[in-house]
């Protein structure tokens, strides 16, 4: 049967210091004894509003109805000023929400936004003007319906605080609903919709099963404006305005003296989960308490649809962030801050727009065609200069750091101070070449490259990662291209041919293919010419060039790909990064994730090496001679030797590459035990880096469709002296 059409009870009880028009409830009849309010204003009637129980249960039933849930539910009566269709572009684009995992962005002490989805309460409400929810956390898979049930007592934590420091300083915050939230009254047109402000007004504590859990009551912060997400099917829930009915009853407990509302009609219930009366009623008649039966449990409409007086009630806040306006002046890194990669809103459709391009946006919805490219201000290299470490003729001053068991070899060679890594255990070495203003300056050298790599768009984009974790499409933070041979690195890159590369990329193959000639030659002793013939054979093929903004950065990975060449350079433009080298966690652990020992030999400086040492040769033999034993002993190594598997291992090298410098990796052990990651404190900066892909190794689908024919471009380091 279809719910009778509720009579709309209208306007404005409210507990707001100002003067209060009441305007009686249209459906309520006056003289009942259960509930008398009594409000005055010298233009209007004075009135007694007086709701029997009867009444209330009425209104409440009214209220609970929601004729059309699930797939039926009916069309928004509005659109989301603001919307997404995955999480990472949402949280790079709103200020008021960087939440990546989780319920509620908070940031200083204080609630920014909350999103509410699939994983709901069945108390959660939401209507027009009022959201009513249950904290985060604290739930567990129920073994035998897979439903989430809550597991463990909630308190109040750091978010309930950020909460209160709202309430008490009048921050609304946003609320975002998922497409999958059961409790919204419309159907959400994408997969986020930003509903808007919203006051913070209770936070209580209540009984879902045998576990306490922390509620949350908000009210919308400009109630003048539609709420888009309201049916076009009206429901019964938006019948009662805000304010329009008495108070909600507030009552002292007798045990513990605290105050609380009455949030169910069932009865006034002590919400201090410390009393020993919380979550009771007490009988009218027999006064024994007893725990009300969760299935029953009806809104006081009073509750609901009260309304809480903000000083700031009705005005407006930005939804949408970052408008992304240059300054009209040409400021060298303006267009290359953080402002500049964080999404936008699109101001056409309302989507939020991830900077995939280093051109600059494009909204992703196939309806609309929105496009942004901010002028691009050079940033000359000179700017590059850092007063307090001169660049001079001489050999560079160094700034790396190393942990004591690092050895370093220096050397001088051609404008470069040659810093030489090697890590105990490992074959192979790390070399840090640093540039001096000769090598910066030398024609066609770093300096001009970086400032034809800020004038030519050489194709960098933002990949996507296939295996992200977040809803919707996740890109890597950083932009690339590749060009020679195509090479899948974190995220597929679609490769271009040398032959239509712009002057830096190849410059960059030949200067990284004379550096690594140069060092493998200082360490066998031999000419560069010595070298020259079996280099070329398998000399870089490939160049992948990142580029930078301000504050993107490439976190820890390795370069050991199959098919991959032992050595691995890289030139770095612009402003100077730290590149920060470390072993792998599997390897200082020990301990694979499902917490079985790890076969692989022992590393100095690993946990607990000199045991674990001590042990690798009974366990490779047990490896050889029973198969099920070596098994069981895997799985008991972790306990004895109490090897811990969270964390990370520090950082054993931390190299500053500046403007100009060459990193050189080479050996393969060096990537299976070791991951490196880089980020810089700057506006702009690029890495180029050279590999040898051994196209044998790629599929035949993976194959490019073009030559990639030899380095012709000959540099040999001749005019450093
Ligand atoms: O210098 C950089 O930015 C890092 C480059 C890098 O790690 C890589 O291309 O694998």
């Amino acid at each position: 049967m279809e719910p009778e059409l509720p009579v709309h009870v209208q306007s404005s009880y409210t507990n707001a210091p100002s003067p209060t028009v009441i305007h009686a409830p249209q459906t309520l009849s006056e003289g009942d004894t259960e509930v008398t309010t009594e409000h005055e204003h010298s233009e209007e009637r004075s009135l007694a509003i007086t709701i029997s129980e009867e009444q209330l249960y009425a209104i409440a039933h009214r209220l609970s109805i929601r004729p059309l849930l699930g797939s039926a539910k009916s069309e928004p009566s509005g659109q989301p000023e603001v919307w997404a269709d995955g999480r990472q572009e949402l949280c790079e684009t709103l200020h008021y929400y960087r939440a990546y995992q989780g319920a509620c962005y908070s940031t200083g002490g204080f609630v920014r936004g909350f999103m509410f989805d699939k994983v709901a309460h069945p108390r959660d409400y939401i209507d027009s003007n009022v959201v009513i929810s249950r904290a985060g956390g604290g739930l567990t898979k129920d073994k035998d319906s897979g439903e989430m049930k809550v597991g463990r007592d909630q308190v109040e934590d750091t978010v309930a605080q950020g909460l209160r420091n709202c309430m008490n300083q009048f921050n609304p915050v946003v609320i975002i609903t998922g497409v999958d939230n059961p409790h919204i009254p419309s159907k959400p047109p994408h997969q986020y919709c930003v509903l808007d402000y919203f006051k913070p007004t209770h936070i209580w504590v209540e009984k879902s099963g045998r576990s306490k859990i922390v509620r949350y009551r908000f009210e919308k912060l400009n109630t003048k404006k539609d709420s888009w997400w309201s049916p076009t099917q009206k429901d019964m829930t938006d019948s009662v305005d805000l304010g329009s009915l008495p108070p909600p009853i507030e009552k002292a407990c007798e045990t513990c003296g605290v105050s609380s509302p009455q949030i169910y009609l069932n009865g006034w219930m002590c919400l201090q989960p410390a009393c020993m009366l919380f979550w009771n009623i007490i009988a009218s008649d027999t006064k024994a308490n007893y725990e009300p039966d969760e299935a029953s449990l009806t809104y006081d409409p009073r509750f609901l649809k009260q309304k809480t007086p903000w000083h700031n009630d009705d005005h407006e806040y930005p939804l949408v962030s970052n408008n992304v306006e240059l300054s009209g002046h040409c400021v060298p890194g303006e267009d290359t801050s953080q402002a500049f990669w964080l999404g936008m809103v699109c101001p056409e459709c309302g989507r939020c727009i991830s900077r995939l391009s280093w051109m600059g946006w494009e909204c992703q919805n196939p309806a609309c065609g929105f496009r942004k490219e901010p002028t691009h201000t050079l940033i000359p290299a000179v700017s590059l200069r850092e007063p307090l470490w001169p660049l001079t003729n001489s050999y560079p001053l160094s700034r790396d750091t190393t942990v004591p068991s690092i050895d370093v070899r220096v050397s001088f060679v051609h404008g470069y101070r040659i810093n030489r890594y090697s890590i105990p255990g490992i074959t192979g070495f790390i070399t840090h070449m640093i540039a001096n203003k000769i090598v910066v300056e030398e024609s066609g050298g770093p300096d001009t490259m970086f400032e034809e790599l800020q004038q030519t768009d050489i194709g960098l984009r933002r990949r996507s990662m296939p295996n992200g974790q977040l809803k919707g499409p996740n890109y890597c933070r950083h932009f690339a291209v590749n060009y020679g041979m195509p090479y899948k690195f974190i995220a597929a890159t679609a490769s271009q041919s040398f032959n239509d590369a712009a002057r830096p990329i190849t410059a960059t193959r030949s200067r990284l293919n004379w550096a690594a000639k140069l060092l493998l030659a200082l360490e066998s002793n031999q000419s560069v010419d010595d070298i020259e013939k079996g280099w070329k054979e398998k000399e870089f093929n490939e160049v992948l060039a990142l580029g930078y903004f301000e504050q993107q950065k490439i976190n820890y990975h390795d370069d050991g790909e199959y098919g991959l060449g032992p050595t691995i350079a890289t030139l770095s433009l612009g402003a100077p990064g730290a590149m920060r080298i470390r072993m792998k966690a599997r390897h200082y652990h020990g301990v694979s994730s499902a917490g079985v020992y790890d076969d692989a030999p022992p590393l100095p400086g690993c946990q607990q090496y000199a045991a674990r040492l001590a042990l690798q040769p009974s366990l490779d033999a047990l490896k050889l001679s029973d198969s099920r034993g070596y098994t069981a002993r895997r799985k008991e190594i972790p306990k004895e030797l109490k090897l811990k598997s969270s964390g990370n291992a520090k950082d054993v090298l931390n190299m500053l590459l500046g403007h100009g410098d060459i990193v050189v990796m080479h050996g393969a052990e060096l990537q299976r035990y070791y991951e490196h990651a880089v980020e810089h404190a700057g506006k702009l900066r690029f890495a180029l880096t050279c590999r040898y892909i051994d196209p044998q190794s790629l599929k035949e689908a993976d194959k490019p469709d073009y030559e990639v024919g030899p380095d012709m471009d000959g540099y040999d380091g001749s005019r450093l002296c």
